[in-house]
């Protein structure tokens, strides 16, 4: 994971990665114009193939048999041992899940071991140890080594942490984006207007250009003060302000109660781009804006996150008008607090080619 937090892991870089997954999405809605998009969808499959890049060195196309059983099972495991099922609650209940449950999830986890395990021999025959391409052949290079630090289950794990927590946190922010965009067309036209002023057409946004967007940056940083939680488990006993929170607790951080707190901005609930700019319109940074949380344990995938938002967000703007489903449509901006995440409520929208 160390090795991991900046995602610039391989030979190609983040940005490589996010481009190749934003070319199949150029193309999709150029094909797609005017037809009606259930973000909800698309955007999971969006940030998943990103990890997917990460980890195995190239995307999968949306519908490969392949990647749509992966995502699956992924999402199979991960429900099945996640901190919020009901019986993590109350343990009482786990007496009704059925034994059928806990035996298809194994199931489901060796079914993934093999095809990793598939993946990684495929690798084996083109390794190269002075040319790491992407993760798995991070574990090549330290495969058999006595001082080795990942062990084949320890692979599995993390590359399960990394789908999980790389495609539901970077998909509903991506979700946000597009409804925030659709709510209030007048911060979608600036943001274009900056976008074409600074970075033309002709050629895909770059991350380097993060410090002419201010307008752009602004906004994306207050779509994300719609923050995303995500669960940590106690390994002892602890006591916060005298009170003992036992071993083996979820904990989660409310990072909503910092980025609505009125004693540190002025009327949270209004969406309202200008808190991040300074006098002269340059982006601001705000100490309390955390949507990756702070500390140690703060997003890993924070690099990631922000460099696909600020990808996928600009390039799209650069070519689409991002439009309602239907011109009396109405958006609601109150979230869903599903799993781990705050998702908007289910909409459609369209993308057409700019005027
Ligand atoms: C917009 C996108 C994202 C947001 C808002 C986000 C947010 C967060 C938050 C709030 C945490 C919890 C930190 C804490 O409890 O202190 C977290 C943890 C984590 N995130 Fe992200 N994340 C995003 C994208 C990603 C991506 C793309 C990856 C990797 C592929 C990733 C990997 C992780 C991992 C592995 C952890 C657990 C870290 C630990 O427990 O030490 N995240 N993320």
């Amino acid at each position: 994971m160390v090795a991991l937090k900046d995602f610039g892991v391989g030979s190609k870089s983040i940005e490589e990665r996010i481009h190749e997954e934003t070319r199949y999405l150029l193309d999709f809605f150029s094909k797609k114009q005017n037809s009606l998009i259930d973000a909800s969808k698309l955007f999971p499959k969006v940030a998943s193939n990103v990890v997917s890049n990460v980890i195995f060195g190239e995307r999968f196309d949306h519908e490969d048999p392949d990647f749509i059983r992966l995502l699956e099972n992924v999402q199979f495991v991960i429900e099945q041992n996640s901190p919020f099922r009901p019986d993590n609650f109350f343990p009482i209940l786990e007496v009704f899940s059925t034994t059928n449950q806990r035996q298809a999830a194994v199931e489901r986890f060796d079914e993934m071991k093999e095809y990793i395990r598939r993946r990684i021999d495929k690798q084996r025959q083109t390794f190269d140890p002075c040319v790491i391409r992407n993760f798995l052949d991070l574990y090549l290079a330290q495969e058999g080594k006595q001082d080795s630090k990942i062990s084949e289950n320890y692979l599995f794990l993390t590359i399960l942490d990394m789908y999980f927590a790389g495609t539901d946190t970077t998909s509903v922010a991506l979700q946000w984006c597009m409804l925030y965009m659709l709510k209030f067309p007048d911060v979608q036209l600036k943001c274009r207007a900056e976008i074409l002023e600074a970075i033309g057409d002709s050629r895909l946004p770059q991350l380097s250009d993060r410090e002419d967007l201010s307008y752009v940056n602004a906004t994306l940083h207050e779509i994300q003060r719609i923050a995303t939680t995500i669960p940590h488990a106690t390994l002892e006993d602890i006591y916060i302000e005298g009170k003992l929170i036992p071993k083996k607790s979820v904990l989660l951080c409310d990072l909503m109660s910092i980025h609505l707190d009125p004693t540190v901005w002025n009327e949270p609930e209004m969406f309202h781009p200008e808190r991040f700019l300074d006098d002269k319109g340059h982006f601001l940074k705000r100490e309390t804006f955390c949507p990756f949380s702070l500390g140690p344990r703060q997003c890993v995938g924070k690099h990631l996150g922000e460099a696909e938002l600020f990808l996928f967000f600009t390039s799209l703007l650069q070519r689409f008008d991002l439009i309602k489903a239907y011109p009396d449509q109405t958006l609601s901006t109150e979230g869903t607090q599903t799993f781990v995440t705050l998702e908007p409520r289910p909409f459609e929208m369209k993308f057409t080619i700019r005027s």
